[in-house]
């Protein structure tokens, strides 16, 4: 049998990147997917904006759910600051192979926890098995069904504290209605949306910014 799409997507970042080099890393991939084979990275575009929702927040420790290739995990760790940490949560093993090397080739493996496994079975364990007190920013991109049931569980868990930063993908497109329903209705969040395109298309899509009041 062939190669995946992961797999081709790895053999570019290793063909056109340097080792060690995140930026390099995410051109490469942003290249290929726009020009040769499209994927579900956050992309070029809204990744400008999560860069910049980053740097505003500077967490010390930061959640993603949904890793895919990595392509986001190099984005948000190549931001962080020293002693910060990212956990990303990836449920599908084959995505979880490539991630781990492009997380490498990044040279930010150090930063990073990738975890396995459903979201919904981590989260419960993320205070004892990773010493986790609270994280300071989330990443959404996994399952888009599954952004309302985290969101709840990451309450539930105590992993939230006030000032707390959400951020969603794929509000617009595919969509999270019930998940824009939630953090725009709660009076526990204030929430705004970044308008923007779906990753390189000429669709719209955008980025939800929700903030945790307590
Ligand atoms: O399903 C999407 N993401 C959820 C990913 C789901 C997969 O990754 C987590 C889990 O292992 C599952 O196999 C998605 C879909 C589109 N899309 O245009 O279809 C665009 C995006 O940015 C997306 O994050
Ligand atoms: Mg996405």
């Amino acid at each position: 049998t062939g190669s995946s799409r992961p797999q081709r997507m790895l053999k570019a970042v290793q063909k056109n990147a340097t080792k060690g080099d995140p930026q390099s890393v995410i051109s490469a991939i942003d290249y290929y997917c726009r020009h040769k084979e499209w994927a579900m990275n956050v992309g070029d575009d809204k990744g400008l904006i999560l860069d910049s929702v980053l740097t505003e927040v500077n967490p010390s420790t930061a959640l993603e759910l949904g890793t895919y290739c990595g392509y986001s995990t190099v984005r948000i760790a190549r931001l962080l600051s020293p002693g910060s940490k990212l956990i990303t949560v990836e449920f599908n093993p084959a995505f979880a192979e490539v991630a781990h090397q492009i997380i490498a080739y990044a040279g930010l493996q150090d930063k990073v926890t990738l975890v396995e496994g459903p979201s919904g079975d981590l989260i419960p364990k993320m205070k004892e098995q990773f010493g986790i007190k609270y994280f300071d920013f989330v990443f959404l991109d996994h399952w888009k069904d599954r952004y309302v049931p985290d969101t709840k569980l990451l309450e539930d868990c105590g992993l939230l504290k006030k000032g707390t930063v959400l951020l969603a993908d794929n509000v617009i497109c595919p969509g999270a209605p019930e998940y824009l329903k939630y953090v725009r209705n709660s009076p526990r969040y204030e929430s705004r949306y970044y308008k923007s395109n779906l990753e390189y298309t000429k669709v719209e899509d955008g980025l939800e910014k929700s903030v945790f009041l307590g």
